[in-house]
């Protein structure tokens, strides 16, 4: 069937009925309906074709209809093949440029072996309005026109597969956000937003990490499951979520891996900053704040909550925060932000528990913590914390992929002496990352390995001084206690017969 065909016939059938409209009223009532109920049989008989337009806004809504805009989405990726007259939108800050139908065009899209053809079109008003609230009052719409015969596959199936389409290509094209919501007590009340936002740019993916393949390859399946396990969730009755505690040294890359797991899911970061949170009311609005198709990320666990749950200052270093809050207690300080409400672990736990699975689909949880013995097993057991994944120093599986992507180097001579060295050293892959880094432009590959195996070294004969002195730190403190327990015995033996002597006097 050609388009211009079907077009003109749709378009001879709409002339017809409004001529009918006209004429109607001089017909008897009785004939009136009898012969409208034989045009409508004529109608499906000569035109078996079904219509539906899609209009851009709905009624006077202001805001563009959910519908119009996934399917412009949709057709701009299906027709911008087809189609020959296209309108450019710029997207991503200039970065992109996303075609899409311009007005009056035509395009078919097949869909199981059905046909479905697809027109842009737009009314403009007879007279426009002096003050149109858009810049232009035309009505832009889509017009979709398929056989009558498959208007259930259309309707049912079609439409569907068309609106999630085009949601996927929006999360596809979008700008990722990383989201946070460390805010000053000014900026709060000022702006009622919960979470402020920059562009999510971080180049860090599965490929540029370093570590384990194995461990690495079992993440990446982890997480691809999950992103397309939607039916599954739904079936067993559970909220598509998944829970990650990334625990190691500063340094091994718990940071970067959360990127690469954004990076390969293409979701938004809302990094949560639990020392910013008023109280467990805030917490609970903040997360429901999120959006689907993203990371909820709490860093550095430890130092946000104690095992009682109350909440502490964080300032860089868990162990110093520690040290600073004894102090503070021991000289009878009052911490005054941590005065007034708090965000408690069993107000984080009655969340995870309760409230995050009602809040929204497919999001990750991700915990960070350094110190993984100081947390309270309550908050990491399985069920709350699906996947437990440890980053640790630099193996030689790991400094290879790092060899690769900072030297694009894949093997050399001095891999061995690094294999070795690594073996015996503990050294992060952030260490090694920034010594394999040329440092001026006569450095090469041999020059950055050298480096490499310098540094190796040095922190292994400064591991080397380090437990010898830490071995006599020990020994003294072994012989201090000896003598004390020695002056103990004679204190407490010159005690006993003062005591004696005390009880012969009292005689
Ligand atoms: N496993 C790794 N693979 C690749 N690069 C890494 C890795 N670990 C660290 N790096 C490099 O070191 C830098 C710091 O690492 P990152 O911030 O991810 O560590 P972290 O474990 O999150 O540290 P912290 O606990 O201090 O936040 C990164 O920008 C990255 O360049």
């Amino acid at each position: 069937m050609g388009d211009h065909y079907m077009t003109q016939l749709g378009s001879a059938m709409a002339g017809i009925m409004f001529v009918w409209a006209i004429f109607r009223q001089w017909f008897p009532e009785e004939l009136g309906e009898h012969i409208e109920k034989y045009f409508h049989k004529l109608v499906s008989y000569i035109y078996p074709y079904l219509q539906i337009t899609f209009h851009e806004y709905q009624g006077d809504g202001f805001e563009r209809s959910k519908a119009y805009v996934a399917i412009e989405r949709y057709l701009s990726t299906n027709s911008s093949k087809r189609a020959k007259r296209l309108k450019a939108n710029v997207v991503k800050d200039c970065q992109s440029v996303v075609l899409s139908m311009d007005d009056h065009e035509e395009v078919i899209d097949e869909f199981k072996g059905i046909k479905i053809w697809w027109a842009s079109s737009k009314t403009v008003p007879q007279q426009r309005a002096l003050f149109s609230y858009r810049d232009d009052d035309e009505k832009r719409f889509y017009k979709l026109t398929c056989h009558r015969k498959d208007r259930d596959i259309v309707t049912k199936v079609y439409l569907q597969h068309v609106l999630d389409e085009g949601e996927n290509i929006a999360v596809k094209t979008r700008q990722r956000k990383l989201y946070t919501n460390s805010k000053s007590e000014s900026e709060w009340g000022r702006n009622r937003r919960m979470w402020s936002h920059i562009v999510f740019e971080h180049p860090s993916t599965f490929d540029t990490l370093a570590m384990d393949p194995k461990k690495k390859k079992e993440i990446l399946n982890d997480l691809r499951k999950f992103s397309k396990s939607k039916d599954y969730y739904k079936k067993v009755g559970k909220s598509w979520k998944r829970g990650y505690l990334l625990y190691g040294p500063p340094g091994t890359g718990k940071s970067s891996m959360i990127a690469a797991m954004a990076n390969l899911l293409e979701y938004d970061i809302y990094d949560l900053e639990l020392t910013s949170v008023k109280d467990n009311t805030d917490l609970r609005k903040l997360l429901i704040d999120t959006s689907s198709k993203s990371i909820i990320v709490i860093e550095d666990i430890d130092c946000s909550l104690d095992l009682t749950g109350q909440r502490k200052e964080k300032k860089g270093d868990g162990k110093k925060d520690e040290k600073d809050s004894i102090e503070k207690k021991a000289k009878g300080e009052k911490d005054k932000e941590n005065k007034g409400s708090e965000v408690t672990l069993s107000g984080l736990l009655n969340f995870i528990d309760g409230l995050w699975s009602a809040c929204g689909s497919e999001r990750l949880i991700v915990f960070t913590t350094n110190y993984v013995e100081k947390l309270d097993p309550a908050l990491i057991r399985r069920g709350r914390m699906d996947k437990h994944i440890e980053l640790s120093y630099c193996c030689f599986e790991s400094f290879k992929v790092l060899a690769k992507n900072y030297l694009d180097v894949e093997s050399h001579e001095l891999f061995a002496t690094i294999g070795r060295l690594l073996e015996e050293t503990n050294m992060t892959p952030a260490d090694v990352a920034e010594n394999l880094m040329p440092k001026s432009d006569e450095d090469n590959a041999d020059s950055c390995l050298n480096n490499l195996i310098k540094s190796l070294e040095d922190a292994k004969e400064e591991a080397r001084l380090k437990a010898i002195e830490d071995a006599k730190i020990k020994a003294e403190e072994e012989e201090e206690g000896k003598k004390s327990k020695e002056n103990g015995e004679i204190v407490q033996e010159s005690d006993a017969k003062v005591d004696d002597e005390g009880k012969k006097d009292d005689i």
